[in-house]
Protein backbone atom coordinates (compact mmCIF):
# COMPACT_ATOMS: atom_id res chain seq x y z
CA UNK A 1 0.00 0.00 0.00
CA UNK A 2 0.84 3.45 -1.03
CA UNK A 3 2.20 6.19 1.96
CA UNK A 4 -0.62 8.47 2.24
CA UNK A 5 1.45 11.18 3.52
CA UNK A 6 4.83 11.11 1.77
CA UNK A 7 7.77 13.16 2.51
CA UNK A 8 9.35 15.09 -0.23
CA UNK A 9 12.47 12.82 -1.32
CA UNK A 10 15.02 15.37 -2.82
CA UNK A 11 15.02 18.39 -0.23
CA UNK A 12 17.16 21.58 -0.84
CA UNK A 13 21.02 21.83 0.04
CA UNK A 14 22.13 25.19 1.66
CA UNK A 15 26.00 24.40 1.98
CA UNK A 16 27.99 23.09 -1.19
CA UNK A 17 29.41 20.06 0.84
CA UNK A 18 25.62 19.14 1.03
CA UNK A 19 23.48 16.67 -0.42
CA UNK A 20 22.39 16.44 -2.88
CA UNK A 21 25.90 17.24 -5.16
CA UNK A 22 25.88 20.70 -6.81
CA UNK A 23 25.25 20.67 -10.77
CA UNK A 24 28.30 21.67 -12.41
CA UNK A 25 26.58 25.19 -13.99
CA UNK A 26 25.77 26.30 -10.48
CA UNK A 27 29.88 26.38 -9.88
CA UNK A 28 29.84 30.50 -9.93
CA UNK A 29 26.72 31.16 -7.43
CA UNK A 30 28.19 28.36 -4.91
CA UNK A 31 29.27 30.94 -2.54
CA UNK A 32 25.62 31.96 -2.26
CA UNK A 33 24.61 28.93 -0.83
CA UNK A 34 22.96 29.68 2.81
CA UNK A 35 20.88 32.16 4.54
CA UNK A 36 22.16 35.36 5.12
CA UNK A 37 21.34 38.19 7.81
CA UNK A 38 22.18 41.95 8.02
CA UNK A 39 20.87 45.61 7.65
CA UNK A 40 20.64 47.92 4.68
CA UNK A 41 19.05 51.05 3.86
CA UNK A 42 17.20 52.46 1.07
CA UNK A 43 16.07 55.76 -0.74
CA UNK A 44 14.10 56.76 -3.56
CA UNK A 45 13.40 59.93 -5.09
CA UNK A 46 10.00 60.31 -4.60
CA UNK A 47 9.80 59.21 -0.51
CA UNK A 48 9.64 61.76 1.80
CA UNK A 49 12.66 60.00 3.83
CA UNK A 50 15.57 57.63 3.86
CA UNK A 51 14.72 54.56 5.51
CA UNK A 52 16.63 51.29 7.79
CA UNK A 53 16.04 47.96 7.20
CA UNK A 54 16.80 44.55 7.95
CA UNK A 55 17.04 41.25 5.82
CA UNK A 56 16.93 37.92 5.71
CA UNK A 57 18.21 35.76 2.28
CA UNK A 58 18.52 32.63 1.64
CA UNK A 59 19.90 30.47 -1.62
CA UNK A 60 19.34 26.46 -1.97
CA UNK A 61 19.21 24.29 -4.71
CA UNK A 62 18.33 20.83 -5.44
CA UNK A 63 20.87 19.15 -7.56
CA UNK A 64 19.18 21.11 -10.52
CA UNK A 65 20.60 24.39 -12.63
CA UNK A 66 18.75 26.50 -10.54
CA UNK A 67 18.78 27.93 -7.27
CA UNK A 68 15.67 28.59 -5.04
CA UNK A 69 15.99 32.31 -3.91
CA UNK A 70 13.60 33.83 -0.71
CA UNK A 71 14.27 37.26 0.45
CA UNK A 72 12.23 39.12 3.49
CA UNK A 73 12.90 42.42 4.82
CA UNK A 74 11.26 44.57 8.05
CA UNK A 75 12.44 48.31 8.40
CA UNK A 76 13.99 49.00 11.70
CA UNK A 77 13.97 52.15 13.86
CA UNK A 78 16.67 54.27 15.01
CA UNK A 79 18.04 51.80 17.68
CA UNK A 80 17.63 48.92 15.23
CA UNK A 81 14.13 47.43 16.38
CA UNK A 82 11.67 46.42 14.12
CA UNK A 83 8.91 48.64 13.00
CA UNK A 84 6.54 46.74 10.08
CA UNK A 85 7.09 44.09 7.85
CA UNK A 86 8.62 45.24 4.45
CA UNK A 87 9.50 44.04 0.98
CA UNK A 88 9.59 40.40 0.17
CA UNK A 89 10.13 38.50 -2.81
CA UNK A 90 11.22 34.53 -4.22
CA UNK A 91 11.99 32.96 -7.26
CA UNK A 92 14.48 31.03 -9.33
CA UNK A 93 18.38 32.01 -10.58
CA UNK A 94 18.46 29.71 -13.75
CA UNK A 95 22.24 28.87 -14.26
CA UNK A 96 23.63 29.02 -18.26
CA UNK A 97 27.14 28.30 -19.44
CA UNK A 98 29.82 30.70 -18.95
CA UNK A 99 27.88 32.12 -15.83
CA UNK A 100 25.21 33.28 -17.39
CA UNK A 101 21.98 33.98 -14.93
CA UNK A 102 18.25 33.97 -16.00
CA UNK A 103 16.44 35.00 -12.52
CA UNK A 104 12.66 34.89 -12.37
CA UNK A 105 11.43 37.09 -9.33
CA UNK A 106 7.85 37.55 -7.60
CA UNK A 107 6.76 39.75 -5.00
CA UNK A 108 3.57 40.41 -3.06
CA UNK A 109 3.21 44.19 -4.51
CA UNK A 110 2.07 42.56 -7.79
CA UNK A 111 5.35 42.82 -9.64
CA UNK A 112 6.93 39.92 -11.27
CA UNK A 113 10.48 40.86 -12.81
CA UNK A 114 12.59 38.27 -15.03
CA UNK A 115 16.57 39.39 -14.70
CA UNK A 116 19.31 38.40 -17.01
CA UNK A 117 23.17 39.06 -16.35
CA UNK A 118 26.23 37.12 -15.20
CA UNK A 119 27.91 35.04 -12.09
CA UNK A 120 31.59 36.66 -12.46
CA UNK A 121 34.52 36.00 -9.65
CA UNK A 122 32.93 37.70 -6.74
CA UNK A 123 29.70 39.34 -7.88
CA UNK A 124 26.66 38.57 -9.60
CA UNK A 125 24.87 41.36 -11.63
CA UNK A 126 21.37 41.01 -13.00
CA UNK A 127 19.05 43.68 -14.59
CA UNK A 128 15.29 43.38 -16.02
CA UNK A 129 15.04 42.13 -19.09
CA UNK A 130 10.99 42.21 -18.48
CA UNK A 131 8.59 42.98 -15.61
CA UNK A 132 5.05 42.23 -15.73
CA UNK A 133 2.68 44.18 -13.53
CA UNK A 134 -0.05 42.64 -11.79
CA UNK A 135 -3.60 45.80 -12.81
CA UNK A 136 -2.97 47.58 -9.14
CA UNK A 137 0.83 47.56 -8.89
CA UNK A 138 2.94 50.55 -8.78
CA UNK A 139 4.95 51.18 -12.44
CA UNK A 140 7.90 49.29 -12.26
CA UNK A 141 10.38 49.95 -15.34
CA UNK A 142 13.56 48.01 -14.41
CA UNK A 143 15.84 46.99 -11.69
CA UNK A 144 19.32 46.24 -11.07
CA UNK A 145 20.84 44.48 -8.70
CA UNK A 146 23.97 43.40 -7.67
CA UNK A 147 25.71 40.75 -4.80
CA UNK A 148 29.41 41.23 -4.39
CA UNK A 149 30.83 38.17 -1.62
CA UNK A 150 33.43 40.98 -0.11
CA UNK A 151 35.04 37.68 2.15
CA UNK A 152 32.56 34.33 2.11
CA UNK A 153 31.22 34.66 5.08
CA UNK A 154 29.89 38.67 3.94
CA UNK A 155 27.50 40.12 0.98
CA UNK A 156 26.75 43.26 -0.06
CA UNK A 157 23.94 44.12 -2.23
CA UNK A 158 23.27 46.95 -4.11
CA UNK A 159 19.47 47.54 -5.77
CA UNK A 160 18.41 50.37 -8.26
CA UNK A 161 14.84 50.71 -9.82
CA UNK A 162 13.13 52.45 -12.46
CA UNK A 163 9.64 53.06 -11.29
CA UNK A 164 6.88 55.44 -10.86
CA UNK A 165 8.21 57.84 -13.67
CA UNK A 166 11.79 58.04 -12.23
CA UNK A 167 14.48 56.95 -13.94
CA UNK A 168 16.88 54.08 -12.74
CA UNK A 169 17.95 55.21 -8.95
CA UNK A 170 19.56 53.81 -6.42
CA UNK A 171 16.92 52.10 -3.68
CA UNK A 172 18.80 49.48 -1.68
CA UNK A 173 22.20 48.82 -0.09
CA UNK A 174 22.86 46.35 2.17
CA UNK A 175 25.57 43.89 4.43
CA UNK A 176 24.50 40.58 4.67
CA UNK A 177 26.47 37.80 7.00
CA UNK A 178 26.06 34.60 6.32
CA UNK A 179 24.29 32.57 9.11
CA UNK A 180 26.35 29.63 11.14
C1 LIG B 1 14.98 44.91 0.91
C2 LIG B 1 14.07 45.13 0.00
C3 LIG B 1 13.23 46.37 -0.04
C4 LIG B 1 12.88 47.24 0.96
C5 LIG B 1 13.27 47.18 2.43
C6 LIG B 1 12.06 48.27 0.36
C7 LIG B 1 11.51 49.32 1.05
C8 LIG B 1 10.69 50.28 0.51
C9 LIG B 1 10.00 51.31 1.26
C10 LIG B 1 10.11 51.51 2.76
C11 LIG B 1 9.28 52.03 0.39
C12 LIG B 1 8.36 53.24 0.72
C13 LIG B 1 6.94 52.80 0.74
C14 LIG B 1 6.69 52.00 1.99
O1 LIG B 1 6.83 52.56 3.08
O2 LIG B 1 6.42 50.80 1.88
C15 LIG B 1 9.48 51.46 -0.92
C16 LIG B 1 8.89 51.91 -2.07
C17 LIG B 1 8.97 51.28 -3.27
N1 LIG B 1 9.76 50.20 -3.58
FE1 LIG B 1 10.94 49.18 -2.32
N2 LIG B 1 11.93 48.01 -0.99
C18 LIG B 1 12.61 46.87 -1.27
C19 LIG B 1 12.72 46.27 -2.50
C20 LIG B 1 12.10 46.69 -3.64
C21 LIG B 1 12.16 46.02 -4.91
C22 LIG B 1 12.94 44.73 -5.18
C23 LIG B 1 11.40 46.74 -5.78
C24 LIG B 1 11.05 46.53 -7.25
C25 LIG B 1 11.43 45.56 -7.98
C26 LIG B 1 10.88 47.86 -5.06
C27 LIG B 1 10.06 48.82 -5.59
C28 LIG B 1 9.51 49.86 -4.89
C29 LIG B 1 8.55 50.80 -5.45
C30 LIG B 1 8.01 50.79 -6.88
C31 LIG B 1 8.23 51.69 -4.44
C32 LIG B 1 7.22 52.84 -4.53
C33 LIG B 1 7.86 54.17 -4.73
C34 LIG B 1 6.80 55.25 -4.73
O3 LIG B 1 5.63 54.97 -4.95
O4 LIG B 1 7.17 56.42 -4.52
N3 LIG B 1 11.35 47.82 -3.76
N4 LIG B 1 10.35 50.41 -0.83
Amino acid sequence: MSDPAPQHPYPDAHRPDEAPAPHALLTPVLGLLGTWHGRGRGEYPTLDADFAYAQEVTFSHDGRPFLHYEARAWLVGADGRPLRPSARESGWWRLQAEGRVEALITQPTGIAEIAVGHAEGDTVDLATHEVALAPTAKKVDATRRRYTLTDPGTLTFVHDLAAVGQPLRHHLSALLHREG
